[in-house]
């Protein structure tokens, strides 16, 4: 098994979607092009949903438009029907993400929609996708708990995830979309999806709002997962998940890495740099503890 890990950056997309105001789109072009030159490699950088639901994201075609791409890096989209497909493929992105929920309450919250309407949405536009050459990531929110229904089975999330990779999803995000997991949990969870899809396909997406997200990681690693995703400075939340934090912080996930041996080239200090300057625009704490005590 590979003892190289592949990050997925979501803070311009998962952190700025739940910011309290909007961030003008100038900004969200200088984050992306500073985590590019970071050294990360796939960055989510917009979401193509309804305005109406996430006002902050709905200058995606401006954002994905006005960065200066680099071709070494996967610019990628948030796109819950194919009305979004259609707008990331006219804003030039090179990979989106469909988002569907382990848990029908915490579905029904966030796309008005539950889990098998949801999943029918994405059968034309996984067939664009197709045909486009654009492959398509599955999220799977709630694999643990949901805000609604209290905790969810590691055969529930297997089920979804199954059916998001029969339908063509090239790779499946595990969403603890609470923060609530523990390595327990998440060693039983991934047992679970690991029978439905094939590990290398599977990435784990953790929230820290109970501070577990580095041990769950840990624990996901050893189980063999080598898709990690993370949010520079811990950016984010959820907006249908009242009281949940942002996702890990970047800066922590590539000291975590970079001490295991297991990540190379991405550049700690200019990545810490980049989540002080964001917090800094945002006027937010830092919510990484490593862009806190950095001194080199
Ligand atoms: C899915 C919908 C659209 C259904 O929303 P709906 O209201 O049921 O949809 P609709 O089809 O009835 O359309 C309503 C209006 O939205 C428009 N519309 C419809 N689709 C689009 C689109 N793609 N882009 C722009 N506009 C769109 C559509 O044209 C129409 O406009 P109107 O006629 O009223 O003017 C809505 O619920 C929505 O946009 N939800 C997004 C919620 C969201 O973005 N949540 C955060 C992301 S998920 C997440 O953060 C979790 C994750 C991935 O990080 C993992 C984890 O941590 O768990």
């Amino acid at each position: 098994m590979s003892d190289k890990v592949r990050l997925v950056e979501v803070g311009p997309r998962d952190g700025l979607q739940n910011e309290p105001g909007l961030v003008p789109f100038a900004i969200k072009i200088a984050l992306v092009e500073r985590l590019a030159d970071c050294g990360l490699r796939h960055i989510e950088a917009a979401s193509f949903v309804s305005p109406k639901w996430v006002p902050q994201m709905a200058d995606g075609h401006a954002v994905l438009t006005g960065i200066h791409r680099r071709p070494n890096v996967i610019y990628s989209a948030l796109t819950p029907n194919l009305k979004g497909l259609e707008a990331a493929l006219a804003a030039g992105v090179d990979q989106v993400a469909v988002f569907t929920a382990a848990s029908e309450s915490f579905c029904q919250h966030n796309i008005n929609a539950s889990i098998a309407t949801s999943l029918a949405r994405f059968a034309p536009l996984l067939a664009l996708a197709k045909e486009q050459g654009i492959p398509v990531r599955g999220y799977v929110s709630t694999v643990l708990d949901c805000p609604y229904e209290g905790a969810i089975t590691p055969e529930a999330a297997a089920q979804v995830a199954s059916a998001l990779y029969q339908m063509g999803c090239t790779e499946i995000s595990l969403g603890d979309t609470l923060g609530t997991g523990t390595p327990k949990r998440v060693r039983a969870l991934l047992s679970a999806v690991s029978q439905e899809v094939p590990l290398p396909q599977l990435a784990v997406h953790f929230h820290d709002t109970y501070g577990q997200a580095l041990v769950n990681i840990y624990a996901a690693l050893e189980q063999g997962i080598r898709i990690i995703d993370s949010s520079v400075a811990g950016l984010g939340g959820c907006p249908y998940a009242p009281g949940a934090s942002g996702n890990v912080a970047t800066e922590e996930v590539v000291y975590l890495l970079q001490g295991l041996g297991m990540l190379t080239r991405v550049n700690l200090d200019n990545l810490v740099q980049t989540g002080r300057w964001i917090s800094q625009q945002l006027g937010r704490r830092n919510g990484s503890k490593v862009g806190l005590a950095w001194t080199k």
